[in-house]
């Protein structure tokens, strides 16, 4: 019995300025959660949304929002995400080497769930100690392409990183982000994925709902494999 899968389009590859209905197109389409990719510019050499697009959001779904803080400073968007509504507050251990007991405790406080993220250069044993922590994060988000821009393509290399991530830790919930698609999602789903990011291939899709349901049906079949 593995963990449930999570299906998370990513809102980078929707039309911003229908937000809204993207979203609401998403989950008809069966969408466990909304991925929101939060850039500052700075981290990454991209400019994305911030806290008032999530508020505005929220507005209009219930949905998990799942943000993705590919950001310099995470702990200035606790507060901000917190009251807009997000759900999910994924930061990137690149950048949190000294304060994440810190970061993880107020983002628990704001009522948030926190996670964890780290670029493909990364090595996997660095996010291991915000795992074995008294307070862990609850998710690890192991990138497989830069960070910054949809559309890239998948790095299969990164599979160890997850692989070893699912023997050390059955139940964690490891997503993936990057790539993914009806091509690619047998090779993370049997690498022990099970929270799976698309952007561009599922907006891309004449039939989203059909990607969707190939890429839920393909972390069910790898997990009873095991
Ligand atoms: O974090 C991201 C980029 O930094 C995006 O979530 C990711 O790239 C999704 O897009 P695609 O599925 O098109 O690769
Ligand atoms: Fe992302």
């Amino acid at each position: 019995m593995g963990v449930t899968p999570k299906i998370a389009p990513s809102m980078l590859s929707s039309d911003f300025a229908n937000l809204a209905s993207e979203a609401k197109r998403m989950l008809d389409f069966g969408a466990d959660w909304l991925h929101m990719d939060i850039m500052d510019g700075h981290f990454v050499p991209n400019l994305t949304i911030g806290a008032p697009v999530i508020e505005s959001l929220r507005k209009h779904t219930k949905a998990y929002l799942d943000c993705h803080l590919m950001v310099t400073n995470p702990i200035d968007y606790v507060e901000p995400l917190g009251k807009a509504g997000a759900s999910g507050f994924t930061f990137h251990v690149e950048v949190s080497k000294e304060n994440w007991q810190e970061l993880i405790q107020k983002i628990k406080l704001k009522g948030m769930r926190p996670g964890v993220a780290l670029k493909p250069g990364t090595p996997i044993e660095e996010v291991y100690p915000l795992i074995n922590s008294e307070n862990p994060v609850e998710m690890v988000l192991v990138m497989t392409v830069e960070p910054g821009f949809g559309g890239q393509k998948f790095m299969p290399e990164m599979m160890e990183k997850v692989r070893m991530l699912r023997n050390k830790y059955p139940s964690l919930d490891i997503e993936v982000d990057g790539g993914l698609g009806p091509s690619t999602i047998d090779v993370a789903a049997s690498a022990g994925a099970n929270c799976i990011v698309a952007g561009s291939s599922v907006f891309g899709a004449p039939e989203p709902a059909a990607v969707i349901s190939l890429m839920r049906k393909s972390v069910l079949e790898n997990q009873e494999k095991c």
